[in-house]
């Protein structure tokens, strides 16, 4: 999208110099909100936009949240559910979808119809899907149904272009214990069907490395020492975020997650206090310095002429 002076159509307005480029892919987040600010559908958005791509959501339920904990949770009707997805794949189009919190057996069914409807790509390839697949908030607070795991597993698993599971996540769709050693965790979840498994360390003791395996056995493991920061709340979803931004602009799995993870690693030491709980992680660190001490002022691409 350009905006040019000469532009007669612009003509008796003031004159916007400077092109914004535009954004480089359209990505889609289906999860729930936090009225805190710091996870879900928030956090996706922010992330989004941190890598330059346009954010865009269908909200799947609304939660009450703060740095405490989840105070109330309801689940949007499914009609709800369709009618958003509708509106943004139908008109605006999508390169990449990430999921998070999703409560229920019946909207877990919903979206797995709903992804199925997604135009392919121009090349023939399917439309990337990154599952975060949210059970627990950081406070402990349930997210779905104990009862939706089984549809998660059968329905949303094998539609993932990668799954991001923390260990209790990951423990939880396999049936193993949370102590399982990562590479056992993610077997199981490829033997489910997915294309790739991303295994976080942040619930890990120790460094937080984060294991990433597909199904034609290729490995790799990102290293980064854990830090000390309790202001971590919306990790996971961020991260989800920022692995569909890349995977939309065109990287490849690997590529995708380890900008992510390098992002990350200026997100959570950025991550800051908030209420008397846990704070969110920051995923616009990278803009701070930019806002310099004196507040905001107009970049070199964006200049208003006078009248
Ligand atoms: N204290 C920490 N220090 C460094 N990295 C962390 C820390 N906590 C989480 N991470 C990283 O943040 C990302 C999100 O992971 P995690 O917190 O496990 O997700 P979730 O929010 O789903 O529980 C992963 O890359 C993980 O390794
Ligand atoms: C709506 C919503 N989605 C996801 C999370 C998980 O984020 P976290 O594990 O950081 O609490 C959350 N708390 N709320």
């Amino acid at each position: 999208m350009t905006t040019s002076t000469e532009d007669s159509a612009s003509a008796g307005r003031p004159a916007v110099r400077g092109a914004t480029p535009l954004p480089t892919a359209r990505v889609l987040t289906i999860a729930g909100t936090d009225s805190g600010g710091g996870a879900g559908v928030p956090a996706d958005l922010k992330a989004m936009m941190a890598l330059g791509t346009h954010g865009m959501c269908v909200v799947t339920a609304v939660t009450a949240q703060n740095s405490i904990g989840v105070q109330g949770a309801w689940p949007l009707p499914v009609e709800a559910i369709r009618g958003q997805f509708r509106s943004v794949v139908d008109d605006i189009g999508v390169d990449a979808i990430k999921t998070g919190m999703l409560a229920s057996a019946e909207i877990v069914g919903t979206v797995a119809e709903l992804l199925d409807t997604v135009p392919r790509r121009e090349d023939g390839s399917r439309v990337p899907v990154v599952v975060d697949p949210v059970a627990m908030s950081k406070h402990g607070d349930p997210l779905l149904d104990p009862e939706a795991a089984a549809s998660v597993r059968s329905l949303l698993v094998p539609r993932s272009t990668v799954i991001t599971p923390n260990l209790p996540e990951a423990a939880m769709l396999t049936g193993l214990g949370a102590g399982a050693p990562p590479a056992i965790l993610a077997g199981a979840l490829l033997e489910l069907g997915a294309e790739w498994v991303l295994i976080k360390g942040g619930h890990r003791e120790g460094d937080a490395d984060d294991l990433l395996v597909s199904y034609t056995g290729e490995r790799h493991l990102f290293r980064a020492p854990r830090e000390d920061n309790t202001h971590t709340h919306g990790t996971g979803c961020t991260m989800g975020s920022l692995i569909a931004a890349g995977l939309g602009q065109g990287l490849t799995v690997p590529e995708a997650v380890g900008l992510a993870k390098r992002f990350m690693m200026g997100a959570i030491p950025a991550g800051y206090a908030l209420g008397a709980g846990i704070g969110p992680v920051d995923p616009l660190w990278h803009l701070r310095g930019a806002l310099g001490e004196g507040g905001w002022t107009p970049g070199p691409g964006l200049q208003v002429a006078a009248g």
